[in-house]
């Protein structure tokens, strides 16, 4: 018995040794994959040349978390200002990923966004899902030559001549905000100018979408479209951060993940709604066309039915994608334009001097050309302009040179302008905001300032949202020459830090501004 169990007992330590010993012989042999793939990696890696942190070239992992973070741009400078040159390269390349760098120099940023350049919009950040194709719209699609016809088509919707025909509209609800930040300054004894902003930005292009207004001005607060629409964006970083997980979320069940289930139900009542109001407003055409608001669309719909090869469905997801692009775009913009002004004396002191010679009734003929109002929009554009997140795109298949650095096909190449917009060299102290360094602008300087994006996929909207900032900074400064930051309600510097998740936004999401007695 005793020899039985002595054998048992050799028996389970050999079994264990062995158990042992195999598990580190796997141990062991992982280990050796993951070296010699790490080598592996190091010496075929395309984009060795590129200067970065050595962790970059596995794993764009702390990228990604600095995105959902809205620091990205940050630290994606930061690195521009440690790597962004060396002897053998001069000019500002930098690798934030295996497959993936960043550009900060405004020439190769001309290259990359250049016509005919063959880089195109990244896919997975313009959203465009497998199977949802069809709901392209000018700003997500990716293919040029569908890009191309859209932009033909709607191009004069925006033009420079046909803003004459959407202002009232911009006038109307410019004065209406105006007036409601007074109400708030009576009554609270400050304004928060941010949500103002948003419902007038968000008014305006509701109505010349679709014939009429959200009213949200009026309300003083968002419909559940914009709420709907602000839930969709809140995705965004994550989207663009992880985008497997938006891909896998339709299988989540939505009571242990109720924020991916909520954004469904966000984007399927957008949808649903925009369709009415297109519906509502084509119907008005064609029973009552001298009833009808003239809407971005006005040429392209004739009576009643969209033309030019353009549905009715291309013209509600037209729709959506400016609400979406032409909303927090111009509130942001506006409300750090007011935030740099009021903190500035000497600036406001010249716009004021400006602004003092309009008359009550002014329009955009009035403000288009007056200069120091324009340094001060160019100036907020560079410093505070809403888009300073990357623009990524990817390298054509072939693969190509930048910056004398070979970028193999399928890289992901973006530009941001919280970088480019800081170039010392068109920019000295790139970090003051001096609106007077556009008064006699140098080559440098308006080569290097792309707020409005460049080449072919730059901002259609760009004449309408020049329009919106001239006359809602105009009227604002106008009204509340005194203006500036609010300490009431807890509300701090701090807040007014920008994030930035493709857009910026100050972090306290709220801009209080308070007026001299
Ligand atoms: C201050 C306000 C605005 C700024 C700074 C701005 C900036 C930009 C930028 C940088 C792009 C290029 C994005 C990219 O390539 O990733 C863009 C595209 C676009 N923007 Fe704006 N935008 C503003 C207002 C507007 C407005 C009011 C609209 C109007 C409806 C609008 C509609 C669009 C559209 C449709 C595109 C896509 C164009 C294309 O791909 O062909 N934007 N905008």
């Amino acid at each position: 018995m005793a020899i039985l169990d002595s054998v048992k007992a050799v028996h389970s330590d050999l079994l264990s040794t062995i158990a042992g010993v195999k598990l580190a012989g796997l141990a062991w042999a992982l280990i050796a994959v993951f070296v010699l793939w790490s080598i592996c990696a190091i010496i075929f890696d395309p984009l060795r040349s590129v200067p970065g942190p050595f962790l970059l070239r596995f794993t764009n992992l702390p990228v990604r978390l600095r995105l959902l973070k809205g620091t990205k741009a940050h630290y994606v400078h930061a690195l521009h200002a440690k790597y962004g040159t060396n002897q053998v390269h001069s000019g500002p390349i930098v690798r934030v990923g295996p497959r993936e760098v960043d550009v900060s120099d405004p020439a190769g940023a001309r290259e990359i966004h250049g016509a005919r350049s063959g880089f195109l919009k990244d896919p997975n950040f313009y959203f465009v899902a497998k199977g949802m194709e069809s709901l392209r719209s000018v700003f997500s699609a990716i293919d040029p030559a569908f890009h191309a016809q859209r932009r033909r088509l709607l191009g004069p919707c925006f033009a420079e001549a046909n803003m004459v025909n959407l202002e009232p509209t911009v006038l109307e609800r410019a004065r209406l905000a105006v007036v409601k930040m007074g109400e708030d300054l009576r009554v609270h004894g400050n304004t928060d100018v941010l949500k103002w902003w948003t419902l007038f930005a968000m008014d305006v292009i509701s109505e010349l979408c679709f014939g009429q207004s959200f009213h949200m001005l009026e309300v003083g607060k968002k419909t559940q479209y914009a709420t709907d629409i602000a839930e969709m964006g809140a995705m965004l970083p994550l989207r663009g951060a992880f985008p497997w997980v938006i891909s896998m979320a339709k299988y989540l069940p939505p009571r242990l993940f109720p924020f991916f289930h909520n954004v469904a139900m966000s984007r399927q009542r957008v949808v649903a709604y925009s369709k009415a109001r297109m519906r509502e407003y084509l119907q008005l055409v064609e029973h009552n066309p001298s009833a009808v608001k003239r809407t971005l669309f006005a040429h392209l719909v004739k009576g009643g039915t969209t033309g030019m090869g353009l549905s009715e469905e291309d013209v509600t997801v037209e729709s959506q994608s400016y609400i979406t692009a032409g909303t927090d775009t111009t509130a942001v913009t506006l409300t750090y334009l007011i935030y740099a002004v009021s903190r500035d004396e000497q600036v406001r002191k010249k716009l004021l001097e400006e602004l003092r010679g309009l008359p009550d009734d002014f329009t955009d003929r009035h403000v288009r050309d007056l200069p120091y109002l324009n340094c001060v929009i160019e100036e907020t554009l560079r410093v505070w302009g809403a888009t300073q997140g990357a623009m990524p795109r990817i390298a054509p298949a072939q693969g190509t040179t930048l910056l004398g650095y070979r970028i193999p096909g399928g890289t992901v190449v973006s530009t941001q302008n919280y970088s480019i917009h800081k170039d010392p060299e068109a920019f000295p102290n790139p970090l003051v905001f001096d609106p007077s360094r556009w008064e006699n602008p140098t080559k440098e300087a308006k080569a290097a300032l792309m707020p409005f994006g460049i080449g072919p996929r730059n901002c259609l909207g760009l004449n309408l949202a020049k329009m919106e900032l001239r006359l809602c900074s105009a009227m604002f400064f106008r009204a509340f020459p005194s203006a500036k930051l609010s300490y009431r309600a807890g509300m701090t510097d701090e807040e007014m830090q920008p994030e930035i998740n493709f857009l910026l936004m100050p972090k306290g999401h709220r801009c209080l501004i308070e007026v001299e007695e």
